[in-house]
């Protein structure tokens, strides 16, 4: 039986959200008339504080319309340096929005603000203008680090001031959320534009959502029409989205326990290294070197035992928990990699 560690993309539908589908009220959602994604829209718009919200298909998709209505081609943008935006969405920033990107290495995936200000450029015939912002919370390579509210306070205070604005990628938001303890509206408020994933930890097939000011959805809308993501019956897939958001939420500290566990474990095993202490949410990453393999060698020995798990970089690999792993999956995990790591 594969344990699938390699991502929260990997989760299926529950039976609820496979109902919610076939049951799904539709209609052209191009004309905005399919009323399952008008609902899911509003519903969205509503938890996490903003005017207004797009359905669209995929959180690159959704990082990817921000920046295009953000900025105009020519401008530049700031983001973490190992930012999904940045490092994982095919350059799109640069080949549709044609903007340059500044990247500044954060600590547990937090920039610091003073390096943040610095590099938001003045009035110069030289200097492209800064037009945008980009967040990450929860931060994927940072091991599913939590942005702190006063942090995310201090940098939005420092953007306004700067007249820049800011786009959070928010695909795991509900995470950093429930590890909080805070409602998401909470966190968004201190961002001008936000994406949020359906389709990782909250289990729905498809999609994320994207969320702002009304004006900028619309704008944000039409991009999505121009990149082909206008969709007809969409209803379909946006049923088992509105599930996503009202009954998927709250189990996620079960995510964030059985990561913890892993990552405890990992840090008794042979060659492992590991800061368990750090693990806040649904992503465990953890170095190799010591064993003398390389993090390809061991991710193609766990999967001989059983386990998928992602490469991230030369030594280190990356396991993610989800609604499809249970206690036993844990526990068998646990036992597998002992026998890998324990020789
Ligand atoms: C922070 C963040 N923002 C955006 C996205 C993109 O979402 P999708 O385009 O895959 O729906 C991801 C997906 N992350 C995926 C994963 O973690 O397995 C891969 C790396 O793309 C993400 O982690």
């Amino acid at each position: 039986m594969l344990i699938d560690l390699r991502s929260d993309t990997v989760t299926k539908p529950t039976a609820a959200m496979r109902k919610a589908m076939a049951d799904a009220e539709v209609g052209d959602d191009v004309y905005k008339e399919d009323p399952t994604v008008n609902r899911l829209e509003e519903l969205a718009a509503d938890m996490l504080g903003k005017e207004a919200a797009l359905f669209v298909t995929s959180g690159t998709q959704g990082n990817q319309i921000a920046v295009l209505t953000h900025t105009a081609p020519g401008q530049e943008i700031l983001l973490e340096a190992e930012s999904h935006i940045f490092y994982y969405e095919a350059g799109a920033v640069a080949a549709l929005a044609g903007v340059q990107t500044r990247t500044i290495p954060g600590i547990r995936g937090a920039m610091e603000p003073k390096l943040v200000e610095a590099a938001i450029r003045g009035e110069d015939i030289h200097f492209p203008a800064t037009a945008l912002l980009c967040l990450e919370n929860t931060h994927n390579r940072a091991g599913g680090a939590v942005l702190p509210l006063s942090y995310m306070a201090v940098l939005y205070d420092l953007a306004k001031r700067r007249h820049v604005a800011v786009h959070m990628d928010g695909a795991r938001l509900f995470n950093a959320a429930v590890a909080l303890g805070v409602d998401v509206r909470a966190i968004a408020e201190h961002v001008d534009t936000v994406q949020i994933c359906l389709s990782k930890g909250l289990g729905a097939p498809v999609g994320s959502i994207l969320a702002g000011p009304k004006v900028w959805i619309a704008k944000a809308r039409k991009w999505r029409k121009r990149l082909g993501g206008g969709m007809r019956q969409a209803g379909v897939i946006a049923a088992p989205g509105i599930l996503a958001l009202t009954e998927m939420v709250e189990r996620l500290a079960e995510d964030h326990a059985h990561a913890k566990q892993l990552a405890y474990a990992l840090a008794e095993m042979k060659g492992i290294t590991i800061r368990p202490e750090h693990i806040e949410t649904n992503i465990v990453i953890f170095d190799v070197a010591k064993t003398g393999r390389s993090a390809d060698e061991c991710v193609v020995a766990l999967k001989n035992e059983g386990i998928l798990a992602t490469s991230f970089g030369p030594t280190c690999i990356r396991l993610v928990t989800h609604k499809d792993i249970g206690q036993q999956d844990i526990e068998t995990a646990i036992h597998r990699m002992n026998n890998i790591f324990s020789q």
